[in-house]
């Protein structure tokens, strides 16, 4: 049986060890809040992140982060990407050396612009090879009701991104394997951006031609920035890339595309947070994604717009009618 150590207890997290708990594994789960471990181990269910989702046994919660990491083969880290460095500074000394290090995570840091796989290497100091990211269409409360879905499991050791398949496939989660950390993080981090624009579309009121356009032309500006850094194309139309678009873009159950519907619908981005406890990546990356496409040259019309929205210097609607106005082009420019 492999252990595996899953730092947080979040939404994605506690999805996340079902389905390793699922594929046979044995989970230990941190959580910073000592009642979220009570009711994990005690009424086996996370009351605060996914309720009403029964939690098997072989699922084990603590607040001691050295507890949870001891002997584990796999850590996976699942925080706020904005909080992961800090995080992970407190944690490293106590994570088992040979351990396969996951990210969960979809953003970019603010500030250094890296990707999570590269605030993990930087700040643990293992090599790329020992660094996998898992990333796809997997909104969590679907995965925790055991609805079928697929996902990308990538590192640049495909013999390691293989094992990392092999003790995740289970019964309702298909994973595949790639070897394009970078594709499948840029474009895990993008669809939150395209994902907010997408909900102000539908806050505003506009139907499906106007997501539709969002969508299409938000995959245009995730793959030029992916490929201007070295992603294959292919990563971007696949479950990493247009999959989770689709997913984010489409659901109510997506963070980031409420987040957007709340702005479309006049909300500013305080009132959102004074209202929202979870994660609306986005909000946050829009910054780092658009810097990263300012140094590398990459026309990123979306991410400025959203990110312009989310500073409360533009409005949504103004965001779709610049969108409209921009200078004519080719589509495939
Ligand atoms: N929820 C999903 O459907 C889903 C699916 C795939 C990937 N993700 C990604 O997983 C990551 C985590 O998202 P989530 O959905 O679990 O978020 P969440 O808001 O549901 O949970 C975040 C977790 O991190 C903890 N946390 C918050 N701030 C922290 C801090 N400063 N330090 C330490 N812990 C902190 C919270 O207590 C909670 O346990 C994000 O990057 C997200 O994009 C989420
Ligand atoms: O709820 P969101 O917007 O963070 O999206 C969750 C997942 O990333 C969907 O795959």
């Amino acid at each position: 049986m492999t252990k595996i150590a899953v730092f947080s207890a979040g939404s994605w997290g506690t999805a996340f060890s079902l389905v390793l708990a699922d594929a046979g594994n044995d989970v230990s789960l941190w959580a910073r809040r000592g009642e979220v471990v009570e009711a994990i181990n005690e009424r086996r269910e996370n009351t605060d992140y996914l309720p009403g989702i029964e939690l098997p046994p072989s699922i084990a919660a603590s607040t001691d982060p050295e507890e949870v990491a001891a002997g584990a083969d796999v850590v996976v880290l699942t925080v706020p990407s904005q909080s992961l460095r800090e995080n992970l500074t407190a944690w490293a000394p106590i994570l088992p050396e040979k351990a396969t290090l996951v990210s969960l995570m979809k953003g970019v840091e603010l500030g250094s612009l890296m990707r999570m796989s590269e605030v993990i290497q930087e700040v643990t100091d293992a090599p790329a090879d020992r660094i996998a990211v898992i990333s796809g269409p997997n909104l969590a409360r679907e995965i925790a009701r055991r609805e079928p879905a697929a996902s990308v499991v990538a590192c640049v050791d495909e013999e390691r991104a293989k094992q990392l398949q092999a003790i995740t496939h289970g019964p309702s989660w298909r994973p595949y394997t790639s070897v394009d950390v970078l594709g499948c993080e840029i474009g895990g981090a993008y669809k939150n951006v395209v994902g907010l624009a997408v909900g102000m579309a539908v806050g505003l009121g506009f139907g499906d031609n106007t997501t539709a356009s969002v969508i299409t032309r938000g995959l245009a500006e995730t793959a030029r920035l992916a490929t201007a850094q070295g992603a294959n194309p292919l990563t971007l139309m696949g479950l990493a890339g247009l999959g989770d678009l689709v997913a984010t873009c489409s659901s109510p159950l997506s963070r980031n595309r409420t987040f957007g519907e709340r702005l479309g619908q006049g909300m500013t981005t305080e009132e959102i947070y004074a209202t929202n406890r979870q994660v609306a990546e986005g909000a946050k990356s829009c910054k780092s994604l658009l810097e990263l496409a300012r140094r590398t040259g990459v026309d990123a019309p979306i991410a400025e717009a959203v990110d312009a929205v989310v500073d409360g210097k533009m409005t949504a609607l103004d965001m779709m009618n610049s969108f409209i106005a921009r200078d004519t082009k080719p589509e495939l420019h």
